[in-house]
């Protein structure tokens, strides 16, 4: 009905009564449809799992407390952390933003090691996790689901790459000879520094990009950054070293050559993803917005190119030695087309994915836990002391021969300390501190029903791994996962959970008395559990064996002070010390 003020003289007294009834109704019309709406938007929480109330009333979820938790830290893993302890829950529910569904927490060590290793058939990579990586490396068997028809495939295609025999004889070499490049690179800036601590954060990164590059394609000393650097400053006639921080030593660094620079430009895009609102929307905007970007895809994939190329060209003239992933990968590509009785492609984007995903899966990870150890080596002397210590007995003829052991030796030689300090360092900061799953069907957790498509956020960090344990009835587990043959692992002691000892690791054999390397000594979950667990975990622990044992063989590293003693982290796709600092002298002169 359409009345004007005018109307109202001439028209009927009850027309008039019913404009403000009408006016009424629609108000309440429109505030009900409001309201239900506004409930509809708000949060629906998983029944009986502890949650925020202000999040649930908020049509914005945890997101504006998680952002101002972020703000203020500049983390978030520190906050999921703190959600479980302040339900005292080890699961709990959040979420991340409007209209979405709700993230659960799991803080338990036993339950997700139940769910990682047991249970695929419900729980699989979330659909974010796949989104990340689909764009940038969508062939590769991370961003695909296990019931992927591809996803078998690809294993096959990297399946020998971890075997100890593959990793000993291929791989420990090239990881062997970057390390020596950085020994050197360390004794020239030891000098140069003149008893200063020295930034070593990059030169880290860079040795485990040079590591990675050399196990995923064997690339040669011309594209080995350690290598470059050393001789760059070699090559300067003369200067004089900055001041960095706390008094510390700044020396310059060469440019990376371009296609080094791209390998870098593209694991900072994998990095954006991470970030990104919707990852699947962000990889394909970026590409056709960033023409730095664009070139550094194109650059990489003519990378890979070229030394397939270089592979084949050495299999033609009869060189059939294998030096590298890559080498394994077009034999075995070449033996499958064979028997398959098809050309081979070995420009395919499975090929490429799978062998650039070394560096994407493996570089970040390997860097940042090398940084840690490193870190610990100044922070924690008795450590320290102790590594040279059961190096030197080890290996007691090398050392009153200064030289060092080969990579054969420091493989096959029991170092439990040496164990124990690796596991410490990744136990006490894990750098990829929670392992992601989704609900693939509608199933239970420690007797809550979770609906299928829910996304878990499992603790790598935190409660039963530097803090205690939140405590959780035996009885709410599955039968399957009880019990000591289905959970093995100890406990840490309270008293010093947070403390760095890697003596909580060795055990005394009952009969001979020989001190052993317990894995099973306590939680620890750096590298997740079960058929979607690391795939590169046997290349890490042998990497880190590798690069530590000779780090400590050739150099004391004196305490650093001040900042540059710094706990403090950096949260990017893993955690890693804000600041790494070597003040360094060499052990045989
Ligand atoms: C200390 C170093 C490393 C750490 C801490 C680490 C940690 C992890 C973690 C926590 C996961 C997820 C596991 C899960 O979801 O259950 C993972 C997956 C993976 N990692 Fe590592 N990683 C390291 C080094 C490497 C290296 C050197 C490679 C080299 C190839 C690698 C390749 C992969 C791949 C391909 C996956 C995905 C596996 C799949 O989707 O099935 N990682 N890593």
């Amino acid at each position: 009905m359409d009345i004007k003020p005018q109307d109202f003289l001439s028209a009927p007294l009850t027309t008039i009564q019913s404009v403000p009834v009408l006016a009424g109704c629609l108000a309440i019309v429109a505030g009900s449809a409001l309201y239900c709406g506004y409930s509809w938007a708000l949060p629906k929480p998983i029944p009986g799992i502890p949650y925020d109330k202000a999040a649930s009333q908020s049509l914005l979820g945890s997101l504006p407390e998680i952002s101002a938790y972020i703000k203020k830290h500049g983390r978030l893993r520190p906050w999921l952390v703190g959600h479980s302890k302040r339900h005292g829950s080890v699961l709990t529910q959040f979420w991340m933003g409007p209209l979405a569904k709700p993230t659960l927490i799991l803080a338990d060590f036993q339950e997700s090691r139940d769910i990682l290793l047991r249970r695929g058939k419900e729980f699989d990579r979330s659909s974010r996790s796949i989104s990340i990586f689909s764009g940038p490396i969508g062939h590769h068997h991370i961003a695909m689901r296990s019931d992927d028809p591809r996803f078998k495939g690809n294993k096959d295609l990297v399946r020998d790459l971890m075997t100890p025999a593959f990793l000993h004889q291929v791989t420990a070499p090239q990881i062997y000879d970057k390390a020596q490049q950085l020994i050197d690179l360390w004794t020239l800036k030891a000098d140069l520094a003149q008893s200063r601590p020295f930034d070593v954060k990059q030169d880290i990164v860079d040795l485990a990009l040079d590591i990675i590059n050399a196990a995923a394609f064997g690339l040669g000393d011309d594209m080995c950054i350690t290598k470059r650097q050393l001789d760059f400053l070699n090559s300067l006639s003369q200067f004089e070293p900055g001041i960095g921080p706390a008094g510390s030593a700044t020396i310059p660094r060469e440019a990376h050559i371009p296609d080094i620079a791209a390998i870098y430009e593209f694991g900072h895009h994998v990095g954006t993803q991470f970030k990104a609102i919707s990852p699947k929307l962000a990889h394909p905007y970026k590409v056709l917005t960033s023409p730095t970007l664009s070139k550094a895809i194109a650059r990489k994939n003519e990378l890979i190119r070229r030394e397939v190329e270089k592979t084949l060209d050495r299999i033609r003239t009869g060189d059939a030695g294998t030096r590298s992933a890559m080498d394994n990968i077009i034999m075995r590509e070449m033996a499958s087309a064979e028997k398959a009785g098809r050309e081979p492609d070995y420009h395919s984007p499975q090929i490429y994915d799978e062998l650039f995903g070394f560096i994407v899966a493996g570089h970040d990870t390997s860097a940042s836990s090398i940084a840690w150890m490193i870190k610990w080596l100044g922070v924690n002397q008795p450590a320290q002391k102790k590594l040279r210590q059961v190096l030197s007995e080890a290996f007691p003829d090398h050392h009153r021969d200064h030289r060092q052991p080969s990579a054969a030796e420091l493989i096959k030689t029991p170092l439990p300390y040496l164990e124990a300090y690796i596991q410490e360092c990744l136990r006490l900061d894990a750098p990829v501190p929670l392992t992601q799953r989704e609900a693939t069907v509608d199933t239970e957790i420690l007797g809550y029903k979770i609906p299928k498509g829910t996304e878990i956020f499992m603790l790598a960090s935190g409660p039963g791994f530097q803090l205690p344990e939140i405590p959780v009835g035996d009885d709410l587990r599955r039968e399957a996962s009880r019990g000591p043959n289905h959970h093995p692992y100890g406990q840490w002691d309270h008293d010093n959970m947070d403390d760095f000892h890697p003596e909580r690791w060795l055990k005394a054999d009952d009969e001979s008395g020989k001190e052993y390397f317990d894995p099973y000594a306590g939680p620890m979950m750096s590298f997740g559990f079960g058929p979607r667990g690391c795939f590169g975990r046997r290349l890490a622990l042998l990497e880190t064996r590798i690069v530590v044992a000779l780090l400590v063989w050739n150099f004391e590293f004196h305490p650093v002070d001040g900042v540059l003693a710094s706990r403090e982290i950096a949260d990017a796709i893993t955690t890693s010390p804000v600041y790494c600092y070597a003040r360094v002298s060499k052990i045989f002169e």
